[in-house]
Formats: C-alpha cells, structure tokens, sequence
C-alpha cells in the first residue's frame, strides 16, 4: 500500500470538494492511503510538494486546484508556473498527478470536476499511481 499525499489550492470550496472526492475514490480504489493538506492557491503547490517530498512520509502526490480566468495576466501567471513547478518537480523523480483546473469559467470547472463527467481529480490521481508504478519500475 502506497500513501499519496493530495496538496489542494483552496480556492473554490465547492469546485475542490469534487476534485477532492475524485481523487480520493481513485486512490481507494487502486488500494492505497492518503492525507490532505491545503494551501492559499495553485502557486504554493508545488513548493508545498517540494517540502513534503524531502520528508519521505509519503510515496507520491496529487495536486488539485482550479484557477478561472479573471481581467489580468496574473492567470497565465498562476496556470503557468503552477504546472511548471509540478512538471519540474515530476522531471526530478517525483510522482505527481497534476488536476489543477485552469479553465475560463465556473462552468468549464464544474463539468470537470466532477467525478460523473470528466473527472478531473481522478484522472490526476491516477496518474500519480502510474508515475509511482513508473518509479518502482525504473526507480
Ligand atoms: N486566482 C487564483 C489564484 N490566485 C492566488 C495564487 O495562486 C497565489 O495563492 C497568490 O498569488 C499568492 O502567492 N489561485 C488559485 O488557485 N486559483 C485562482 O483562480
Ligand atoms: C487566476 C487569477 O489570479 C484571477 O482569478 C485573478 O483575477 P484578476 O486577473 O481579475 O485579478
């Protein structure tokens, strides 16, 4: 049984409460354990990865958020680098699903947050499991 810790970006309860309840019924459902923890937004995700991950309590994550569009560049800025520091972090070894949601409105989010339609959160979960079979395998 692996353990995967889930870092969430609180930034719309109702939208990650989906999120949330996909991942956790993908990673259940593959027999393995896991903990939330929760940050401001989808910036400090992957910093709150990296620190986790130097304390070797957990075998691999999976980050959940949604960023929408709002009148600024500061979306390209959140959506970008967020998934930038995730894939920085996958390229060093870490198994990470990313289900950061970065979509133009609530509309968009909804339909993939849930777990009867796109399910978003599974989806990330359950690549975190492949990239953590990945890394037994070639680890
Ligand atoms: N607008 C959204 C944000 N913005 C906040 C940033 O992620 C970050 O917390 C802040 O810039 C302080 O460093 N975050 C989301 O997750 N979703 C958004 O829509
Ligand atoms: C993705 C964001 O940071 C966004 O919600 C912020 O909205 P705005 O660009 O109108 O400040």
């Amino acid at each position: 049984m692996a353990k995967f810790l889930i870092v969430e970006a609180r930034f719309y309860d109702h939208l990650n409460d989906l999120l949330l309840d996909g991942a956790r019924t993908a990673i259940e459902a593959a027999g393995h354990d896991h903990e939330t923890i929760t940050v401001p937004g989808a910036l400090e995700i992957p910093g709150a990865v990296a620190l986790a991950s130097d304390s070797g309590a957990y075998d691999g994550f999976v980050a959940l958020g949604v960023v929408i569009r709002g009148e600024t560049y500061h979306f390209e800025i959140v959506a970008g680098e967020s998934a930038r520091g995730l894939m920085a972090l996958s390229m060093d070894g870490v198994a990470i699903g990313n289900g950061i949601l970065t979509v133009e409105n609530e509309a968009q989010a909804l339909t993939r947050a849930r777990r009867t339609e796109k399910d978003k959160g599974g989806e990330a979960a359950k690549a975190a499991i492949a990239m953590l079979d990945l890394k037994g395998r070639f680890g």
